[in-house]
């Protein structure tokens, strides 16, 4: 295809005097202005839609910033969510912690061996063997506090928590009663075997002396059940109960066991 002349060569050739009386002049002419108006037009299309691809180009790199703003935002918010789950987590452990333990020694709360003890009765009711319950008591407690204070009271009941939990097994639970009394749990175990491990705990406690008054000497005084079929939770503490109050009777710092029914 032949090349096309620019828009001064056609002018010059429009305007050439050789060619004034040539026919096909204004023709020529009204082409050229026709091209050219055109091509005018053609440009603005191009610049309009070049303005107009600007401006959505734009708007997409604002759209994506937005996108990343909130992606970021959104990351942000989940992982304070995290955190503040695993903080409820936390905080839930604690209070169920602290809800089911003696503050002052850290045993198991009277709650706490409750439900375990309810589990147990449970267990036996589905023929396991049953499980031995012996209440302890600190004997003449009253006079240590009278004499050394509340404080060293506390710090008694601590050491004493201490040696009574020490000869158990994973499976056995000590736990605070009340002031100045606690309760074993023995799953599993008869009473000649819970009975062995009461003396040993008895023996454990007269040996126990504290460093800051080496003279004051610690016993205590127990009574021993063994869960009976059938009976109620009530039954087997009220047993426990009797046998401690006899051993008090008795003169204290020993084990009393109820015998087993016939
Ligand atoms: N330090 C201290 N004392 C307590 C606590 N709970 C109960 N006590 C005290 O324990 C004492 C129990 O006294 P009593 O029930 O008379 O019994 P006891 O002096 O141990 O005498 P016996 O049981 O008959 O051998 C009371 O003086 C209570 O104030 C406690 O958490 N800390």
């Amino acid at each position: 295809m032949a090349e096309l002349p620019s828009d001064e060569e056609l002018e010059q050739l429009l305007s050439d005097p050789e060619h004034q009386h040539n026919p096909l002049l204004p023709l020529v002419a009204a082409l050229a202005e026709r091209n050219r108006e055109q091509r005018s037009r053609l440009e603005r299309l191009l610049r309009i839609s070049d303005s107009s691809y600007g401006v959505a180009v734009s708007r997409t790199q604002d759209l994506l910033q937005q996108y990343d703003r909130q992606l970021k935002r959104l990351d942000k918010i989940t992982r304070i969510s995290d955190r503040y789950q695993r903080n409820l987590i936390e905080l839930n452990e604690q209070l169920r912690h602290a809800a089911l333990r003696d503050p002052l020694t850290g045993l198991a709360n009277r709650r706490q061996l409750t439900e375990r003890l309810q589990e147990e009765v449970a267990r036996c009711s589905r023929g396991q063997p049953a499980f031995a319950l012996a209440m302890l008591d600190v004997d003449h407690f009253k006079r240590i506090n009278d004499t050394h204070g509340h404080d060293t009271g506390d710090t008694v009941l601590c050491r004493l928590a201490e040696t009574i939990s020490a000869p158990l097994r994973s499976q056995d639970l000590c736990a605070r009663w009340g002031g100045e009394e606690f309760m074993l749990l023995l799953p599993h175990t008869g009473l000649e075997q819970a009975g062995a491990l009461l003396r040993r705990v008895i023996t454990a406690v007269r040996g126990l002396r504290l460093e800051t008054i080496p003279d004051l000497r610690l016993t205590v005084s127990a009574g021993l059940t063994v869960y009976r079929s059938q009976e109620s939770l009530e039954d087997t503490i009220r047993r426990a109960d009797s046998e401690l109050m006899t051993a008090k009777q008795g003169g204290r710092d020993r084990l009393n066991m109820a015998e087993l029914p016939e």
